[in-house]
C-alpha cells in the first residue's frame, strides 16, 4: 500500500515538474505530502490491518458480551472464538498475567473493546453475557500474592455478579477442578463436595473460587440472576505464559532447551490435560445451555506426572534428564474429571488429541523462544511452597 502511494505521488511530481518552469517550491510542498503519506502508513496499521474472518449475526442474535480476563490465556482464545461468531465483545483485564498481545489482532475493530480495569473495581457497563474469567490459574501466580487471588475471586465476583443484576446479564464463572481439593473420591463428579485445606498455600484460590461458585448461587436464588459455573480441569495451550509455572509450559520449555524437566514429588501425582480450543468449546455450549448447576469440562484421560514428563521429552525429541524436586505441600494426589454431565446434558466432550495438542503447543513454545531476545528462557522451580524447605514468595 505504502509503495503505491509513493509511486503515485512520486509520478504526480515528476509530471507537474515537467510543467513548471521555477517549481522549487512546488517541490518542496510535494516531496514534503510523500513524506506524510509515508509517515501516515507506517502509524496507522488500522489501515491495512487484517482482521481474522468474522461472521455476520443480525441484531437479533448478536450478543453484548463481557470476558473479564479477556487478554488470558483462555480468555483470548474465547475472545477469539466470540468475536468470529459475530459478537460484540468487551475485554476486561488487569494485565496481571494476561497480555495485549493476547488480544491485539482485535484492536480496532468495530465489535470488539479492551478495558485495563480490575475487577476488584466496580465497572458500569451494559452487557448481555459475562464470561468471569478474571483470576490468575497457575499456582506460582495465585500464591504469589494471595490477598489479591482472594480479593479477585471474592469481591471481583461480587462485583461482576451486581453488574450482572443491574443490566439483567447471564454470568457464567470460570471456577475449577481445585474446589475438590485433594480429592477423597476418583474420579470427580459435581456432586462431591470436595477436600480443601482452608489454611494451606492453595486456599487462596481453592477458597476463593468456592466462595465465588457461593456467591453464584446466592445471587440466582435472592435477586434471580441466571449464573452457569464451569469447573475447568487442567488447561493448555498456545498463548500459555513463558512463566507461567504450570508442568505444561515448564516441562516443554526445559524439554526444548535441553534442561532438566523439574518433576514435584515422585511424578506419580496424576493430572488429565485438555487443549484449549476444547475448553472454549464448552464454555460455550454451558453459556448457552439452561443449566445452572455446576459442569466439569476437562479432559478424562488421566497421566502421572512421571509419564507426561517422558511423553514430552519423546514429542520434542528431548536429550533432557529428568530432575525429583520436593513435593509441592497440599499438591493434589489425583485428579480426573467426571465429565458425563457435559456430555449428557451439552452433547460436549474433549475431540482434541492429547499428542496433538502437545504439538501445536511445542510449536508455539519454540516461536515464542526464538522471539525472545536472548533465545532462551529456563522455568525456574517455583512450586510456590515446597513442602520440605518451603521457600516464601514475596
Ligand atoms: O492447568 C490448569 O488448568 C490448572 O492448573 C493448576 O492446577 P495444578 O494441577 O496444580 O497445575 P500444575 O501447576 O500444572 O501442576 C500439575 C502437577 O504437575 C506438578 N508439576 C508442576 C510443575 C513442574 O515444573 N513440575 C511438576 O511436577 C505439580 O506438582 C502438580 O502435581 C491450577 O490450580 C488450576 O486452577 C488450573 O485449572
Amino acid at each position: 500500500m505504502l509503495k503505491i502511494k509513493e509511486y503515485t505521488v512520486r509520478h504526480l511530481v515528476a509530471s507537474v515538474l515537467a510543467n513548471q518552469k521555477d517549481s522549487s517550491s512546488l517541490r518542496q510542498i510535494i516531496l514534503l505530502m510523500v513524506h506524510v503519506v509515508r509517515e501516515i502508513c507506517l502509524l496507522s496499521p488500522s489501515f491495512s490491518q487484517k482482521y481474522p474472518p468474522v461472521k455476520f449475526l443480525s441484531e437479533k442474535d448478536r450478543k453484548r458480551i463481557l470476558i473479564t480476563g479477556g487478554a488470558g490465556f483462555v480468555g483470548s482464545h474465547l475472545t477469539d472464538k466470540l468475536m468470529m461468531d459475530g459478537h460484540e465483545v468487551t475485554v476486561v483485564d488487569n494485565f496481571f498475567t494476561g497480555r495485549k498481545r493476547n488480544v491485539e489482532h482485535w484492536i480496532g475493530h468495530e465489535n470488539f473493546e479492551l478495558i485495563n480495569h480490575d475487577v476488584v473495581e466496580p465497572l458500569y457497563i451494559e452487557v448481555d453475557q459475562i464470561y468471569h474469567l478474571a483470576s490468575p490459574a497457575s499456582p506460582p501466580n495465585y500464591m504469589y500474592n494471595p490477598i489479591k487471588t482472594l480479593k479477585t475471586n471474592t469481591i471481583g465476583t461480587l462485583n461482576m455478579l451486581g453488574l450482572a443484576k443491574r443490566v439483567g446479564a447471564r454470568l457464567l464463572l470460570a471456577s475449577t477442578s481445585e474446589v475438590y481439593g485433594d480429592p477423597e473420591v476418583h474420579p470427580q463428579n459435581e456432586e462431591y463436595w470436595g477436600h480443601v485445606n482452608p489454611i494451606g498455600p492453595r486456599a487462596c484460590y481453592d477458597e476463593g473460587k468456592r466462595v465465588a461458585e457461593t456467591m453464584c448461587y446466592a445471587y440466582m436464588k435472592q435477586e434471580g440472576v441466571e449464573v452457569r459455573v464451569a469447573r475447568i480441569f487442567n488447561t493448555f495451550g498456545s498463548r500459555m505464559h513463558m512463566n507461567d509455572g504450570r508442568v505444561v509450559s515448564n516441562f516443554i520449555l526445559q524439554a526444548l532447551q535441553g534442561e532438566p524437566l523439574t518433576v514435584y514429588g515422585t511424578g506419580s501425582q496424576t493430572r488429565a490435560f485438555q487443549y484449549v480450543s476444547d475448553l472454549v468449546n464448552g464454555l460455550v455450549l454451558l453459556m448457552n445451555s439452561n443449566i445452572s448447576s455446576p459442569v466439569n469440562l476437562g479432559n478424562p484421560e488421566e497421566h502421572t506426572i512421571l509419564e507426561f514428563a517422558r511423553l514430552i521429552k519423546s514429542l520434542v525429541v528431548s536429550r533432557s534428564q529428568i530432575q525429583f524436586l520436593p513435593e509441592a505441600q497440599d499438591d493434589p494426589q489425583r485428579r480426573r474429571p467426571d465429565i458425563r454431565k457435559a456430555k449428557m446434558m451439552l452433547g460436549w466432550e474433549p475431540v482434541v488429541p492429547l499428542e496433538e495438542g502437545l504439538n501445536k503447543t511445542i510449536q508455539y513454545f519454540s516461536r515464542e523462544l526464538e522471539h525472545q531476545a536472548n533465545n532462551q528462557y529456563i522455568p525456574k522451580p517455583k512450586a510456590a511452597r515446597m513442602k520440605k524447605g518451603r521457600p516464601r514468595h514475596n
